[in-house]
């Protein structure tokens, strides 16, 4: 079983998905940090990743997945996946993903965004991350949580979700 906590940048799904991770002491991944140097290039001049900067990426953090997978082990994950394609590579490393989507209004990311210092995303790029954003379709597994709760209640609530559909591991 694995969770995915999904957004566009400045949604929150970094500080929520760390602090479920830390509290359940489960294995976590920063997708940002997978990132390779050229894209984090381009997304720091202010030039919006495509499809074909992401798939390599999306493919490595599918791996990742599957490598815990493999050993039994459920893992947190921070990632935007902001299309259904995208989620079906990171489906591709094992069948259970739970995507957990920050979502909210622009006006509440974008404030947070540009309070938030040293990052090398620009407030600029989150217009086409709002523009590729697709929401989960009925049939994938996950939730919407709304950013504009404040951090105690996003962190409690997506705690619970993922103590809710968590499965002890096959050993
Ligand atoms: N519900 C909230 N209330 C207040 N501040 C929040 C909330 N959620 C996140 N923040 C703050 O907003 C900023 C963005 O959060 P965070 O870095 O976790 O987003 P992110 O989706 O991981 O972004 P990115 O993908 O760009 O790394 C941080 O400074 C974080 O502390
Ligand atoms: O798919 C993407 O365009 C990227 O993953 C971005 O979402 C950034 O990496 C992240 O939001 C910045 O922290």
């Amino acid at each position: 079983m694995h969770f995915v906590f999904m957004g566009v940048s400045g949604s929150g799904k970094t500080t929520v998905a760390e602090h479920v991770a830390e509290r359940l002491e489960l294995p976590f991944a920063e997708a940002d940090v997978f990132h390779p140097e050229a894209n984090i290039r381009k997304m720091s001049a202010g030039t919006p990743l495509t499809d074909e900067d992401r798939r390599p990426w999306l493919r490595e953090l599918a791996s990742w997945i599957g490598e815990h997978d493999a050993l039994g082990e459920t893992t947190v994950m921070a990632c935007s996946a902001l299309k259904r394609e995208y989620r079906d590579l990171l489906r591709e490393g094992a069948p259970d993903v739970h995507f957990l989507h920050m979502h909210g209004p622009a006006e509440v990311i974008w404030e947070r965004i540009e309070a938030r210092p040293d990052h090398f995303m620009p407030p600029a790029l989150l217009r086409s991350q709002l523009e590729t954003l697709e929401r989960l379709d009925p049939d994938e597994a996950g939730q919407e949580f709304d950013v504009r709760a404040d951090l105690e209640t996003l962190n409690s609530g997506a705690l619970l979700y993922v103590e809710d559909h968590i499965r002890p591991a096959v050993p």
